[in-house]
């Protein structure tokens, strides 16, 4: 049983998809491990009218799996309420307020106050403002705000968005969540790098010879059109999530392992990101959207809510560098796309050769690190052995150094951990400021690049890996692709 929290969590987006996708499963599982017991409660909000009834059987239905007990789904939903709330309407906040305090008198909860806004990024500042001027932030507990991706559209309006918020509420208190930072193979890098000393060695641009990033997705678009036609790979995929993973890659070792030691190197590493000028942004990054596929998938452009002219990249591949001491001079590969051949998340760090081949005609295979996130968690290192037998032969032997077998460990969800490191008032794996200010710096010089220059937006065959211009660009510095859709790890 984990220790009991005691909070009241106001989610804005009650009705939306995030919210019933991601955030009451997370608190349930938090409820069904004793996190959250009787002093909890759960305020969601949105415009239409919903009643407490029916909200509560949309959480009993979001919980639902073939695990859940029926018992358990209906007391967790008893804690819910439905307040229907624009959040431009400061009268609304009033109605918010008194119901606020009657379920933390009720709850015994303290003043504990988690407010999550799960919608769009436009209303975060007025929503922050009305939090403070209505008196929804309480004087006796924490309030702690829980802001989703993305944290605006460029530099200049994540700066403006920053400051909005930060009127209202302490860097300290407000939590930018990113997903990936959650899920529990991202956070073995970290382990992986500093947990061991040959790994730790060998991190450097003395041994490491490139590093590719790879977050493949064979779905499309979906139902997020609206919202992806305005943000495409890079701001959805890139500025986020990869960066972040460059950031947890090339960082140096933190004094301790502790949020603010982290933050502190994860910031420097961002800082060093080598910044593109156009000319740069053509030679080192490719852009792409899906097209039809000869299955039937529809191409980007065709689906609903897409323009038929539609400029908006559904695939992104580049080379990345961090100019630090310890990795400048290291081609750090990325890329992303929807349609993809395979849902999966991989990071390969690719070694150098020795320094000499003195087995003659005998090949040297590559010495490659895998840490695969999805779709199932395993981390492994490729070798070069002795083929067994008379004759001395080499061959390259995968080690496995985890594999998170299905069922076997419970692997919690990235919301799950995030939000109980919000309860716990942990931000470790949270967004800083400054990390989304230099992540924007970057993406912004490709984002200019591209629209204002006549660079080529080719299109790539869904269920492919995307197009051929991202296999030339590793192909340029003598690299490949150690992940392809035909083999998963050659070399
Ligand atoms: N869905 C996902 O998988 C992911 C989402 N995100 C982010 O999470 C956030 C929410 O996404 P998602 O749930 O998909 O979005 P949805 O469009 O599904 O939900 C938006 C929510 O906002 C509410 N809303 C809209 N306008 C108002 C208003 N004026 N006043 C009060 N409520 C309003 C809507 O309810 P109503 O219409 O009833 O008012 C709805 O509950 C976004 O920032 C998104 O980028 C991030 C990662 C993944
Ligand atoms: O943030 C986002 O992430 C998802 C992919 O997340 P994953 O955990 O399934 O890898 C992506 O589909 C979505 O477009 C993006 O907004």
């Amino acid at each position: 049983m984990g220790t009991r929290q005691q909070a009241l969590f106001i989610i804005f987006g009650g009705t939306g998809d995030l919210a019933k996708r991601k955030l009451y499963p997370s608190l349930f599982e938090l409820y069904k491990k004793g996190f959250l017991k009787e002093n909890f409660a759960v305020i969601g909000t949105a415009r239409r009218p919903w009643t407490d009834e029916y909200f509560q059987d949309v959480v009993r239905k979001a919980v639902t799996d073939a695990d859940t007990s029926k018992e358990d789904a209906d007391e967790f939903a008893q804690h819910f309420y439905y307040q229907s709330h624009n959040v431009n309407d400061t009268e609304h906040y009033v109605t918010l307020r008194k119901l606020a305090q009657r379920l933390d008198q009720k709850y015994s909860i303290g003043g504990n106050r988690l407010f999550y806004l799960a919608m769009s990024p436009r209303f975060f500042g007025t929503i922050a403002e009305h939090l403070k001027s209505q008196n929804i932030v309480t004087d006796n507990g924490y309030n702690r705000l829980i802001i989703e991706k993305p944290f605006g559209h460029d530099l200049a309006s994540a700066k403006d968005l920053n400051n909005s918020i930060g009127r209202y509420f302490a860097e300290d208190s407000v939590f930018r969540i990113d997903h990936y930072l959650g899920k529990e193979m991202i956070q073995n890098i970290a382990a992986v790098r500093f947990g061991n000393n040959l790994f730790r060695s060998l991190w450097n641009n003395r041994y490491i010879d490139n590093i590719q990033i790879t977050l493949s997705e064979a779905l499309g678009v979906e139902e997020r059109a609206g919202y992806y036609e305005t943000a495409g790979a890079l701001r959805d995929m890139v500025q986020n999530h990869i960066l972040q993973i460059v950031s947890l890659l090339t960082m140096n070792m933190p004094a301790s392992f502790t949020e603010s030691d982290i933050r502190r190197e994860k910031i420097y590493a961002l800082k060093a990101l080598q910044v593109y000028s156009p000319e740069q942004v053509e030679k080192n990054f490719v852009r792409a959207q899906y097209g039809e596929s000869s299955a039937g998938l529809k191409g980007y452009r065709q689906e609903e809510q897409i323009a038929d002219d539609s400029k908006t990249e559904t695939f992104v591949a580049g080379k990345v560098f961090v100019n630090s001491e310890n990795f400048s001079g290291v081609p750090i590969y990325i890329r992303t796309g929807k349609r993809l051949s395979k849902k999966t998340t991989r990071i390969d760090i690719v070694f150098k050769d020795v320094p000499k081949n003195i087995f003659g005609s005998e090949r040297l295979g590559k010495n490659i690190l895998t840490i695969i996130v999805e779709p199932k968690g395993e981390i492994y290192l490729q070798m070069n052995v002795k083929k067994i037998g008379q004759n001395f032969g080499l061959k390259v032997q995968k080690l496995d150094l985890l594999q998170v077998e299905d069922n076997s460990v419970q692997i919690p969800e990235a919301y799950e951990k995030l939000i109980l490191d919000v309860l716990r008032g942990d931000a470790t794996n949270f967004t800083h400021w400054e990390e989304v200010a230099y992540s924007w710096k970057f993406v912004d010089a490709i984002r200019n690049a591209w629209d204002n220059q006549q660079i080529p937006l080719p299109e790539y065959a869904s269920g492919s890996m995307g197009p051929q211009e991202a296999d030339d660009l590793l192909a340029r510095d003598d690299h490949h692709w150690i992940f392809t859709s035909e083999n998963d790890n050659r070399d």
